[in-house]
């Protein structure tokens, strides 16, 4: 059964050959054109969509559910190309899995490691590049930088972090956990590419800088949270402060990574311990605002087992311990003509399972 039915129905932002973007819907392996649909839906990118608000994005759902329904005016998937969704506003990458920041911190920091002393009081983050964030399929240049005292020269350690964004709709500031769904439109899957061994010589104490910059990719479809499942998040302990309370939905979102064609990792959404209706209200709780397009990412995510980690550096113990992919081939960061693929399925409202597409990029020298 397709994981792309009536149920999912995620936007995104296509164009046939010499053709203008338009908004479309994925069903089954084909796009649904929505711009005769008109209004808001006749744009080149969703951010009118994500601008008007819940009560819009339901009614347009509805619409958009109906019509599909009833036309026959689909255009397979091979025929088009796919465009970044929407305009990103402000990027900001939270860092909210407790494994990921365990394995980290003893990897990176032998000497103290365990969780920074505010891990379980905030959602720790820092403030990304909207510019160079990029749709599915665009090429990764491998960086240069500093990646050693006196030494200028290509990254040598290019690693993935995969992890769900959100996308904000509706602009906002001290926004309430409970207004989250008032707020944000949707996920998409996000590949936070890294340069490990930049980061290593240029993060203290300010944190990831020119190690992260240089490119960020996103699925280009936007699952509507509409169509997503929710669960119970995590229990917290200490019990955070009032303003990142209640919790908020969490989502049982089953990450997998493909090295090449090797699958090696399936990084569990569901045990990430900061929500992303906390991440929002931490975000913007001192007076910042958020706008229409701004992505939040979740953080690396990666859960308890060695085949559940978001990143290379977790999984191949920072390069000590290399994976072995299907063609016998040793990996333990990324080589020139790599490909990374993140995927990703969770259970639907509607009680189907659903697919959030995939976010891919090949590694260029
Ligand atoms: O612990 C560190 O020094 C660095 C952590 C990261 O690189 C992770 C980051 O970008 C946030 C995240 O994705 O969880
Ligand atoms: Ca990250
Ligand atoms: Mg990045």
């Amino acid at each position: 059964m397709s994981r792309y039915g009536i149920d999912n129905l995620p936007y995104g932002v296509f164009s046939r050959p010499r053709g203008d973007r338009r908004i479309g819907v994925r069903l089954g392996s084909t796009v649904v054109d929505l711009a005769p649909l008109g209004g808001l839906l006749a744009a080149p990118t969703l951010n009118p969509l994500l601008e008007a608000g819940r009560p819009q994005w339901t009614e347009t759902r509805r619409r958009v559910t109906e019509y599909v329904s009833g036309t026959t005016g689909r255009i397979p998937l091979s025929e088009v190309t796919l465009h970044l969704p929407f305009e990103v506003a402000d990027y900001t990458d939270f860092y909210s899995s407790e494994q990921h920041a365990r394995n980290v911190s003893q990897i990176l920091r032998p000497d103290s490691p365990g969780l920074p002393p505010a891990w379980r009081h905030l959602p720790i983050g820092y403030h990304g590049r909207s510019s160079t964030v990029v749709v599915s399929g665009t090429p990764i240049r491998r960086p240069s930088g500093q990646i050693a005292e006196g030494v200028y020269a290509p990254s040598e350690r290019l690693d993935i972090e995969a992890e769900v964004g959100f996308v904000v709709g509706v602009p906002g500031r001290r926004i309430r956990t409970a207004e989250f769904a008032e707020h944000v439109f949707g996920v998409v899957l996000v590949n936070d590419w890294s340069a490990r061994d930049i980061q290593a010589w240029e993060y203290r104490p300010l944190g990831p800088f020119l190690a992260k910059s240089f490119a960020t990719s996103v699925s280009p479809w936007v699952v509507p949270l509409d169509a997503l499942a929710t669960t119970e998040p995590v229990a917290q302990d200490p019990v955070p402060l009032d303003y990142l309370l209640p919790a908020g939905p969490a989502f049982d979102i089953r990450l997998a990574v493909d090295w090449n064609d090797t699958r090696v990792a399936t990084p569990p959404f569901a045990a990430m311990y900061w929500t992303a209706a906390q991440q929002l209200a931490h975000l913007t709780s001192n007076g910042a605002g958020v706008r229409t397009g701004d992505l939040y990412a979740s953080g690396t995510v990666s859960g308890p087992a060695r085949d559940e980690v978001g990143s290379f550096l977790e999984l191949t113990r920072n390069g000590a311990e290399p994976v072995k992919l299907t063609d016998g081939s040793l990996r333990r960061f990324l080589l020139d003509g790599d490909r990374v693929t993140i995927s990703a399925t969770a259970p639907g409202a509607g009680g189907t399972e659903i697919g959030l597409g995939e976010v891919t990029g090949t590694v260029l020298a």
